[in-house]
C-alpha cells in the first residue's frame, strides 16, 4: 500500500493543509478525509477529484469534510460519475444533514445519495474499498458527543484521524500485528481533543519506532529532533508500507 499525505497540518496549520490523504492500490485511488484545503492539494498535484475512485470519512470536521462540497458538485456536473463514499453508518445522516444539506441540496438533488454512492461502515467490520486495500473503522475518543474513527488499513497499518491519546489501542494494535501508525500530534499541550507530543514521547521506543507524526502545527520545524525515534510525515511525499 502506498500513502501520500494532501496534506498534514492540524486544523489552523497554514503551512502544511488539512490532514487528508490519498491511498494508492493495484492503479486506483482512494481519499482519506477530504477538508477545505483538499481541492487546491489535489491540484497542486496535478489531480482532479476525476482521479479518485472511492472517498473515505474519518468525522465531521471541516478539516477532513470541508472539501465535499466541491468533490460532490464536480462529480456529479464536471465528471457525471458517482464515487463510492465508505462512511461509518453513525456520520451518514449527520453528514447530509449538519454539513453538505445546506450547498448540495437543490430539486434534483435530496440526498447524500444523489451524489455519492454510500457506503455504511460497520465499526471493526473490515470492508474493502479499492481492490486490495480494506480498511476497518475503529471508533476513538475525540469530542464529547461527537463520533470519530480511526481505521486499520490492511490490518497492519493504523491511521488515527483525529483522536484522544489511547495508549491501550496503540499497545493492542501493534501487538496484533499493526507495523505503522500515522498518529496525529498537537505539538503543545495541553491535548484537549487531540493526543499530544509529550503523550506519545512516553510510549516505549518499540512503539515510537512504528509512529510518524501527522496532524502538526505550523510550529513544527521547532521539533525536529525533538520526537523520540518518531517521525514527522511530510506533504506529498509518497510512502510505501
Ligand atoms: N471542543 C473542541 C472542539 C474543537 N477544538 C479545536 O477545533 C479544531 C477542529 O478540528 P480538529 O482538527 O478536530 O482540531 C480541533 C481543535 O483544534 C477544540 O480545541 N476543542
Ligand atoms: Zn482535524
Ligand atoms: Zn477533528
Amino acid at each position: 500500500m502506498n500513502i501520500q499525505m494532501l496534506g498534514t497540518g492540524s486544523a489552523f496549520a497554514k503551512r502544511y493543509y488539512n490532514n487528508n490523504a490519498l491511498l494508492f492500490s493495484d492503479g486506483q485511488t482512494a481519499m482519506l478525509d477530504c477538508g477545505i484545503t483538499a481541492p487546491m492539494a489535489l491540484h497542486q498535484l496535478s489531480k482532479t477529484f476525476n482521479d479518485i475512485h472511492a472517498l473515505v470519512i474519518s468525522h465531521i470536521h471541516a478539516d477532513h469534510v470541508g472539501g465535499m462540497e466541491e468533490f460532490a458538485f464536480q462529480m456529479k456536473f464536471v465528471y457525471k460519475r458517482s464515487v463510492p463514499l465508505f462512511v461509518p453508518a453513525p456520520l451518514i445522516e449527520p453528514l447530509w444533514e449538519t454539513t453538505l444539506k445546506g450547498g448540495l441540496m437543490q430539486e434534483e438533488c435530496q440526498t447524500l445519495d444523489d451524489y455519492f454512492e454510500v457506503r455504511p461502515l460497520l465499526e471493526g467490520q473490515s470492508c474493502e474499498i479499492l481492490p486490495g486495500l480494506a480498511i476497518r473503522p475503529i471508533r476513538t475518543k475525540h469530542i464529547a458527543g461527537k463520533p470519530s474513527y480511526s481505521y486499520v488499513v490492511n490490518d497492519t497499518f493504523f491511521y488515527s484521524a483525529d483522536m484522544k491519546f489511547d495508549a491501550e489501542l496503540l499497545h493492542a494494535l501493534v501487538a496484533g500485528g499493526c507495523q505503522v501508525i500515522f498518529h496525529d500530534c498537537q505539538l503543545k499541550p495541553p491535548g484537549a481533543v487531540h493526543t499530544t507530543l509529550e503523550q506519545l514521547l512516553s510510549l516505549p521506543p518499540v512503539l515510537q519506532e512504528r509512529i510518524w507524526l501527522m496532524h502538526y502545527d505550523d510550529t513544527m520545524p521547532d521539533y525536529e529532533g525533538k520526537t523520540g525515534a518518531m517521525r514527522f510525515v511530510e506533504q506529498h511525499r509518497v510512502y510505501s508500507f
